[in-house]
């Protein structure tokens, strides 16, 4: 039997969810969709078969064979339909960022926690990239010798309207508090950034780009370019700069063509096509997992410790001050 997963949330990632969910991967089909906006569910649930659609997260949760939750909800809404879906003890994917802030992520946890086995995976999927796994393979090969320091660009082409400054935080460099905590095995300890003077191209007065500096406990120094308006395309790059030597992914050089007097490569426009294959993987280890009875991937843990990073990234962005990280200090679950 294929697992029966309701969407929360079908906007660009939910809709992309449910046609992976249909179409690109195995094991599981969509039996449920829910949105706010409940013409945009309809619509949906219109081209899959048996597939109801609902105003609000607790209707599909409860809609007939749920067996798990995929949440693509803006991020201020995760937290509600996580605690319903871990009243029901139904397995959850849900969408980065776990919930936007450090005290609503805790909760999450600690929910979780109460029912004394993981239920929840974050959708961190650049720990699903074939590049990204790469790197973290070198890493932990220990040839390279500790890494010290990551250089890190994130680059959109273009952003939202409702983008607000803190979302640079909140929204994008979150991965990045991910990636650094998963590629050095450290927790973010603190944070600062850094503006440059507004482009005249700054989206709605937001400074853009900003420079993020992460200190892990470890010791190591991460420094992350967010450049949300780039305008060439969606770049996500990473170098470990370590005792030994170095390691870089993300240059995008999977075909270089050399033609009338030029040579060059095409750059993904948008996320969704850069990280394609990563979101195939993310989700079908999700569905595979469940289906053995186990979680795998970002823990609620990873969530809530990511989130604190982005909480002390919100400040030190506001203030110009670099901001101590301040994490729980019980056991990761
Ligand atoms: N992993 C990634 O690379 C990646 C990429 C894009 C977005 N995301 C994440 O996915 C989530 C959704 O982002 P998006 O770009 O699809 O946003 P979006 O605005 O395109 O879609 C969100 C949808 O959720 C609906 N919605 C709002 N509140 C709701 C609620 N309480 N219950 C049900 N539906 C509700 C909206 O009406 C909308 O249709 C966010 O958490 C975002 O950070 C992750
Ligand atoms: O929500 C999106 C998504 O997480 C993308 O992966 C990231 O590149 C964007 O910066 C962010 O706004």
């Amino acid at each position: 039997m294929p697992l029966g997963v309701a969407v929360v949330g079908t906007g660009k990632m939910g809709a992309d969810h449910v046609r992976r969910i249909d179409t690109a991967i195995s094991g599981a089909r969509v039996v449920a969709v829910a949105d706010i906006e409940v013409e945009r569910a309809r619509k949906l649930a219109a081209d899959l078969d048996g597939c109801t659609a609902h105003a609000d997260a607790a209707a599909a949760l409860a809609a007939p064979g749920v067996d798990a939750v995929l949440i693509a909800s803006p991020g201020p809404a995760h937290e509600e339909a996580l605690l319903r879906a871990l009243a029901l003890g139904l397995p959850v994917l849900c969408e980065k960022p776990l919930t936007p802030d450090a005290a609503s992520a805790y909760r999450i946890v600690e929910a979780e926690r109460r029912l004394g086995r993981r239920r929840i995976q974050v959708g961190f999927m650049r720990r699903f990239d074939a590049e990204y796994q790469q790197l973290k393979a070198a890493l932990d090969a220990g040839g390279l010798g500790r890494p010290l320091m990551l250089h890190q660009r994130h680059r959109n082409t273009a952003t939202p309207g409702h983008f607000t400054e803190r979302m640079m935080i909140t929204d994008s460099a979150a991965h990045e508090m991910d990636v650094t905590r998963w590629l050095t095995g450290h927790e973010i300890a603190a944070v600062q950034v850094v503006k440059p003077a507004p482009l005249p191209t700054s989206m709605n007065g937001v400074p853009d780009p900003q420079l993020v500096i992460l200190e892990t406990t470890g010791g190591a120094v991460a420094d992350v370019e967010l450049y949300r308006n780039a305008g060439f395309g969606d770049q996500v790059q990473c170098e470990a700069v370590c005792e030994h030597g170095t390691a870089r992914i993300g240059d995008g050089h999977a075909m270089v063509v050399q033609a009338a007097g030029r040579w060059g490569g095409a750059i993904p426009q948008d996320y969704l096509t850069r990280f394609r294959a990563a979101y195939d993987r993310e989700v079908q280890a999700w569905v595979d997992a469940t289906l053995a009875g186990r979680v795998v991937g970002p823990s609620s843990w990873d969530g809530y410790a990511a989130a604190a990073a982005c909480e002390a990234g919100v400040t030190a962005q506001a203030t110009g001050v670099r901001t101590v990280v301040e994490l729980a200090d019980d056991e990761p679950f």
